[in-house]
């Protein structure tokens, strides 16, 4: 019975990439930073302090991994970990380093074209857009039209946007359109509505997806974004490994955002779950019950949304050991020909300037599947992956990558 398990741990990169100096990104380093900083004692809060502890990830091959894409184990990891998984470090093809870039250069497409950006810190969007979208929308204004954290704009903007009813647009280094409303004063139907609305006004922008991201509280210090996000992402420009598994009549389960970044292509079920406790219980379920022939794929986007993004190292340190200590849960279940992926779609250096993503190696670690253990070394795509799934599952070749099943 063959079924693939993809855990995508979203932003957790492990060293620069090679090309990372033309994103300003040269030394960035999620993972090494991370480590860093809690083995200096920096990376200590409520739940966690001291060195960064990920035993189980490390014995899948983790921290080899980083020591490949650096040079050095990061603080806290030696060669003294007995390694049972298949590990490499991927470097992105994509021109971006966005998350539907990622996703779908592993699911076996990689976006060679540039997507369209919003380039401006400020003013950052044609007035001929705007009033298109408010013209549809049948609103008076609008507030932001600038690059942001979407959390501190909240601080800036919420109380405004909840007195005068206009809705927040921001944006950021990402080719996305981003809408926040309070859920309750504008209501989250009526932002999803203009979401679609934004989308469809996009379309000559080639830009990659409109978020919508709703809040809910009563004024500055006390906003909180909600679990109802929504992106709408265009299509994948040609057919993932997941369009050809659902083609072939098997199974594509997705938990999380991953229906919402593959704009649904491929995907034949739909779990959501919100936080890393309920999207890896969540998992957990699907692989108790999943059928042969299915890729069940979780997006673990807390990694980047909560603690990536908002470069909380402490924060960030603390999931990644909360996701390790349910990791043997997930391998106990695992059935004999299974094969287990775990990787990330780019970096979000909590210690690196600015509040944007990062251009990093990526993780990619195999267990199961009759993989032995050991190196698979540097991997020019990540669309390795992909083409690893499709032979897998005996699938058409993909165009991009190799597969990483015969050594
Ligand atoms: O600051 P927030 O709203 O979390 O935005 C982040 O999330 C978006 C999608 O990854 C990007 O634009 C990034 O900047
Ligand atoms: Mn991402
Ligand atoms: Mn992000």
């Amino acid at each position: 019975m063959k079924r693939c398990i993809i855990l995508m741990l979203d932003s957790f990169g492990i060293g620069a990439s090679a090309d990372a100096a033309k994103f300003g990104d040269e030394g960035a380093d999620t993972f090494g930073h991370i480590a860093a900083e809690c083995a200096a004692g920096r990376g200590d809060n409520a739940e966690r302090c001291g060195a960064l502890k990920l035993p189980n990830l490390a014995k899948l091959g983790l921290a080899h991994a980083a020591k490949e894409s650096t040079g050095e184990f990061p603080a806290g990891f030696a060669d003294n970990i007995e390694v049972i998984g298949a590990y490499g470090h991927a470097a992105e093809l994509s021109s971006g380093k966005d998350t539907p870039s990622g996703h779908w250069e592993m699911a076996g497409v990689p976006v060679l074209y540039d997507w369209g950006y919003f380039a401006e810190k400020i003013n950052s969007f044609p007035k001929e857009l705007t009033d298109e979208i408010l013209r549809r929308a049948e609103l008076p204004g609008f507030l932001g039209n600038c690059h942001a954290s979407g959390t501190v704009i909240l601080d800036e903007l919420g109380e405004q946007h909840m007195q005068t009813g206009w809705p927040i647009f921001y944006t950021s280094a990402d080719s996305v359109f981003q809408i926040a409303c309070h859920e309750d004063t504008f209501g989250l139907e009526k932002l999803y509505r203009l979401c679609e609305i934004a989308r469809e006004v996009l379309a000559p922008y080639n830009i990659g997806r409109v978020i919508a991201r709703p809040f809910v509280g009563s004024g500055k210090g006390q906003f909180e974004r909600t679990g109802n996000r929504h992106d709408y992402a265009v299509e994948p420009p040609a057919k993932t490994v997941l369009d050809k598994l659902k083609a072939a009549g098997g199974n594509v389960i997705s938990i999380g955002k991953i229906a919402d970044i593959y704009a649904n292509c491929g995907i034949t079920a739909k779990v959501n779950a919100t936080g890393l406790a309920e999207l890896f219980d969540a998992t957990l379920a699907q692989v108790s019950q999943a059928q042969a022939n299915s890729i069940i794929f979780t997006n673990f986007v807390d990694f980047d949304s909560q603690f990536g993004h908002r470069r909380d190292v402490a924060g960030y340190a603390a999931a990644l050991e909360y996701f390790d200590c349910r990791l043997p849960e997930l391998l106990a279940q695992l059935q004999p020909d299974d094969l287990l992926i775990l990787t990330a779609d780019h970096g979000c250096d909590p210690t690196w300037v600015g509040t944007d993503h990062t251009r990093e190696h990526v993780p990619v670690l195999a267990y199961g599947a009759g993989l032995t253990a050991g190196s698979l070394g540097l991997r020019n795509t990540f669309a390795d992956i992909g083409q690893s799934v499709a032979a897998y599952f005996n699938l058409e070749q993909m165009d991009y990558g190799s597969s990483f099943l015969t050594r």
